[in-house]
């Protein structure tokens, strides 16, 4: 069977939530994935690191995918606290987001710092979200093109192709606010993005290089979100830990 490829991809972005007891939602999202919306959309839900492992193991016939949430560079080693991309393949994850810009605030990360996590994403077999966006700041200061290119550039490991890489536009100013771009400034940020690719990624797979928009994602702004051009799903925060809004969000695909 030939899968169509880009396939449309919504990931959940746990952030710092989670406990055992979220098993019910997991399970809910998995019940939710029907035969119909499997045949439309990849689902990934990325848990806190402590349920990476129990999640996989949960996933296992199931087609939703897990990711982590952030990476160190190295393999292994004396790095208190840090997780190897390793580990998380280790743990039954398969993806991992790098570079989001809650990590690029308070943990300081460069560009730098994300392009070596994507790329130890890859060299541990996992396809890298690496997450790029514009500050409020930059937006009224019309820079958002120029930030998002240079994030782009500086964050995208030479090796990457449409399998193995996954970019997702969040704009800082929309993430937890409720407040979202319109669809003509996404369309304008992701035909900009991937543009960019064509030089960072392979000539044959840079059109095939799924392009995630991040911020404020609901059920109710879903459908006209996902159907911008060059949009190819979502990375969803808050709404994702409510089963029946994630699905719904997903659901913008069943058209
Ligand atoms: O940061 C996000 C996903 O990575 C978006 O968060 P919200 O959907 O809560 O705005």
């Amino acid at each position: 069977m030939s899968v169509e490829w880009p396939r449309p991809l919504v990931a959940g972005n746990w952030k710092m939530n989670g406990l055992k007891s979220s098993n019910e939602v997991l399970s809910e999202i998995q019940v939710g994935y029907t035969p119909g919306l499997k045949a439309k959309v990849d689902l990934v839900v990325c848990p806190p690191a402590t349920l990476v492992h129990s999640f996989a193991v949960a996933c296992v016939g199931s087609r939703v995918g897990i990711g982590g949430q952030d990476c160190h560079a190295k393999e292994s080693g004396a790095f208190t606290g840090d997780l190897s991309a390793e580990m998380l393949a280790d743990a039954g994850a398969t993806y991992v987001i790098v570079g989001h810009s809650e990590r690029r605030q308070y943990h300081k990360e460069k560009d730098a710092d994300v392009c070596v996590k994507a790329v130890a994403a890859h060299r541990a077999g996992l396809t890298a979200i690496v997450c790029v966006g514009e500050t409020r700041e930059e937006r009224e200061a019309g820079k958002t093109l120029a930030v998002v290119r240079k994030q782009l550039r500086g964050s995208i490991p030479v090796d990457s192709n449409s399998h193995n890489l996954v970019v997702a536009y969040e704009p800082v100013w929309a993430i937890g606010t409720g407040l979202t771009p319109t669809a003509a400034d996404v369309a304008e940020v992701h035909a900009a993005i991937r543009e960019e690719l064509k030089r960072l990624v392979g000539k044959a797979d840079h059109a095939k290089v799924r392009i995630l928009y991040g911020g404020s994602v609901k059920p109710s702004n879903a459908a006209e979100l996902m159907s911008v051009e060059n949009v190819n799903g979502a990375l969803v925060g808050g709404a994702s830990l409510v089963a029946a809004d994630f699905l719904a969000i997903a659901g913008a695909y069943l058209g």
